[in-house]
């Protein structure tokens, strides 16, 4: 039930419904990983089964190829897809220029990937993602294992160079074990009190042997949609403005159908 759901999932809900609505059928879409972006696969999910909706879905983790197949999506993979038109995302954050950290769920490689190879990527985000400036998240930087402790070393002694802030880079751990990414790769979390220039730093991050990729999106995202725990969605468009609508309310037949009442 809509009502069970806390604020910042309703939040996550509505945007997703929203999003979703974006997708029309023949389209090669890239489906994003976390909890946003899987209200987005059922959604689509329903879109699917109850209207008929034909669309090839391209996801960015093995969880989110798995959901999609449950939904009775079709899954390809990237390379079948070539390119894609649109990519839906979520994010940690997100600034007022549409720039991004990624890489929370720690999918942050292949979410790069599919989001640059396609015409255009909306990323879907409770309210609490937006921020004024980058960097209150940690920003994840996928590394390979071989070597990865001479790979923060170096992380580190580039950090030392720039505009940031009392930084400490920690490997992510899934219990006792380093995370493993999709990839076979780790994570290292950048605790940055300030991210300084955003562009410059992933550039900088890129060019570190061992590195594979950083969880700062520059420039990739077209569009955010919004959402709040009442129901209000913004759709944001850095050209076009902004479009509020109400999902929750009259007209809210965009609901799951198994979530409507
Ligand atoms: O980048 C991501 C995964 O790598 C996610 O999009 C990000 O972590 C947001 O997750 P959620 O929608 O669960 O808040």
């Amino acid at each position: 039930m809509i009502k069970d759901l806390s604020p910042i999932d309703k939040a996550k809900y509505v945007a997703a419904c929203r999003a979703a609505d974006l997708v029309q059928s023949g389209m090669r879409v890239g489906l994003g990983t976390g909890s946003t972006a899987a209200w987005l696969v059922r959604r689509l999910g329903e879109r699917v089964r109850d209207e008929g909706l034909s669309i090839k879905g391209v996801p960015t983790s093995t969880a989110t190829a798995q959901l999609a197949r449950e939904e009775g999506i079709e899954v390809i993979s990237l390379d079948q897809a070539g390119w894609l038109d649109l990519t839906i995302d979520g994010a940690d954050e997100f600034d007022g220029e549409f720039n991004l950290i990624k890489g929370g769920g720690a999918a942050l490689l292949q979410e790069k990937i599919v989001a640059t190879a396609s015409d255009q990527m909306v990323v879907i985000a409770d309210a609490g993602k937006e921020v004024e400036t980058l960097g209150a998240f940690p920003l994840p930087v996928e590394v390979i294992p071989f070597g990865w402790q001479t790979t923060r070393t170096l992380i580190e002694e580039a950090l030392d160079t720039m505009d940031v802030l009392g930084t400490s880079v920690t490997l992510r751990m899934n219990g006792e074990a380093p995370k493993v990414t999709d990839e076979g790769n780790h994570i290292l979390d950048l605790h940055l009190k300030r991210i300084g220039n955003a562009r410059q730093l992933a550039l900088v991050m890129n060019q570190i042997p061992g590195v594979v990729e950083n969880g700062l999106f520059i420039d990739i995202c077209d569009k955010v949609i919004v959402g709040h725990g009442d129901g209000r969605v913004e759709l944001r468009d850095l050209n076009e403005g902004t479009v509020l609508t109400n999902m929750l309310g009259e007209g809210g037949d965009n609901l799951f159908s198994d979530l409507a009442d």
